[in-house]
C-alpha cells in the first residue's frame, strides 16, 4: 500500500527532515508540501533542498494540496496546525501532528476534529521518549514519598515554547502517576526568595542555545541518593522515522485521537 503525504511546513527543521524520510520511505509518496503564503520558498521543488527533483512544489494552497492527500504530517505551529487541520476534516484527510504549545481550547478542539478524522498526536515521535514515559510512570509509582522531583529540558535557540511540550508531559505522566493535578502542582522557574522547597510540586527548568536536538530528563532527588531519567536526541530522524510509523498506524483507523503510545503497541 502506498501513502500519499502532504507535508506542512516544509521548509522547516522538521519538515525537510519528514521530506527526506518520506522520498526514502518505500511505502511512501510525497504529493504536497505546503508552507506560510509569504514564504520565500514557495514555487520551489520540495526536494531542492537535497538536490533532488521531486516534482511537487511548495504551495500555500491547503485545499489542493489535501485533495491529493490520504495524510498531512504537520510540525509548524498552534495557528498553522489548528487551520491545517480544520482543513484536514473538510477532506477527509487523517493527520499526524508533532507540533507542541497548543492552549487548552485548541487541544478540545483538535480532540472534537478527530471525532470526525482520525489523528496521532504527539509532542515527541521518537521511541525512546515514548519508553521513558513509561519508565517515569513507574518510577514516579515507587518513589511517591521522600523524592523531589523536577523536569529539566535543554533545545536548541530557535525554540519559540517553553517547557517542551515533552516536558510538560513528562509532568503529566509523573502527576498522574502520583495522584496530583499537574496544573495545580507545577513551578515553572524560581527566583529571589522562593522559600523552601513544597514537597507537593514538579518543577520545571528550561534551557535554551545553540543547535542541541532535545534533552530532557526527570530527577527524583531523595535524601542520600537521587535517580535520573535522561533522554538524548542527537538527530530529528527519530521523530520523522516515529512520523512514519503513525501514518501507517493510522492507515487501518478512521477517526479517533491517538498518542505514539497507541502507534507502538504500549497504550
Ligand atoms: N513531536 C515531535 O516529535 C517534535 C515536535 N517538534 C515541534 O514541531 C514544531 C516545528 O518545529 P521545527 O521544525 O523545529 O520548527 P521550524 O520553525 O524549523 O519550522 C516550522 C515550519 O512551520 C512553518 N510555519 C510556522 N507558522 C506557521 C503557520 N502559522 N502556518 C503554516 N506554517 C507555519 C514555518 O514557516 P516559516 O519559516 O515561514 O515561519 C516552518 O516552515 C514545533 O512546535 C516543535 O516543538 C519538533 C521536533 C519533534
Ligand atoms: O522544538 C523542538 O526541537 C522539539 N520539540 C518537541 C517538544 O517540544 O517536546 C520535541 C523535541 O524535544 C524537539
Amino acid at each position: 500500500m502506498t501513502h500519499r503525504i502532504a507535508i506542512a511546513g516544509s521548509s522547516g527543521r522538521m519538515g525537510r527532515m519528514l521530506i527526506e524520510a518520506v522520498l526514502a520511505a518505500d511505502d511512501c509518496q510525497l504529493v504536497a508540501a505546503l508552507d506560510r503564503p509569504d514564504s520565500p520558498a514557495l514555487g520551489q521543488d520540495a526536494g531542492a533542498f537535497l538536490g533532488q527533483a521531486t516534482g511537487v512544489a511548495i504551495s500555500a494552497d491547503i485545499p489542493a494540496a489535501l485533495a491529493q492527500a490520504d495524510y498531512l504530517i504537520d510540525f509548524t505551529r498552534p495557528e498553522g496546525t489548528m487551520a491545517h487541520l480544520r482543513a484536514c476534516r473538510a477532506a477527509g484527510v487523517k493527520a499526524v501532528i508533532g507540533t507542541t504549545g497548543f492552549s487548552d481550547e485548541q487541544k478540545a478542539e483538535i480532540a472534537a476534529i478527530a471525532r470526525d478524522v482520525a489523528v496521532v498526536m504527539a509532542p515527541n515521535m521518537s521511541v525512546g521518549v515514548n519508553v521513558v514515559l513509561k519508565l517515569l510512570d513507574v518510577a514516579a509509582r515507587a518513589l511517591k514519598e521522600g523524592y523531589d522531583i523536577e523536569i529539566i529540558e535543554a533545545h536548541h535557540r530557535h525554540k519559540v515554547d517553553a517547557p517542551s511540550g515533552t516536558a510538560l508531559k513528562m509532568g503529566e505522566v509523573v502527576a498522574a502517576a502520583l495522584g496530583r493535578d499537574l496544573k495545580q502542582c507545577a513551578v515553572y522557574g524560581r527566583e529571589g526568595v522562593t522559600g523552601e522547597r513544597d514537597p507537593s510540586t514538579i518543577g520545571f527548568a528550561t534551557v535554551r542555545g545553540g543547535d542541541i536536538v532535545g534533552d530532557h530528563t526527570v530527577l527524583f532527588a531523595g535524601t542520600g541518593e537521587r535517580i535520573e531519567i535522561t533522554h538524548k536526541s542527537s538527530s530529528r530522524a527519530t521523530y520523522a522515522q516515529g512520523s512514519l510509523r503513525a501514518v501507517r498506524f493510522l492507515a487501518g483507523k478512521a477517526c479517533g485521537l491517538y498518542g505514539m503510545d497507541h502507534v507502538l503497541g504500549m497504550a
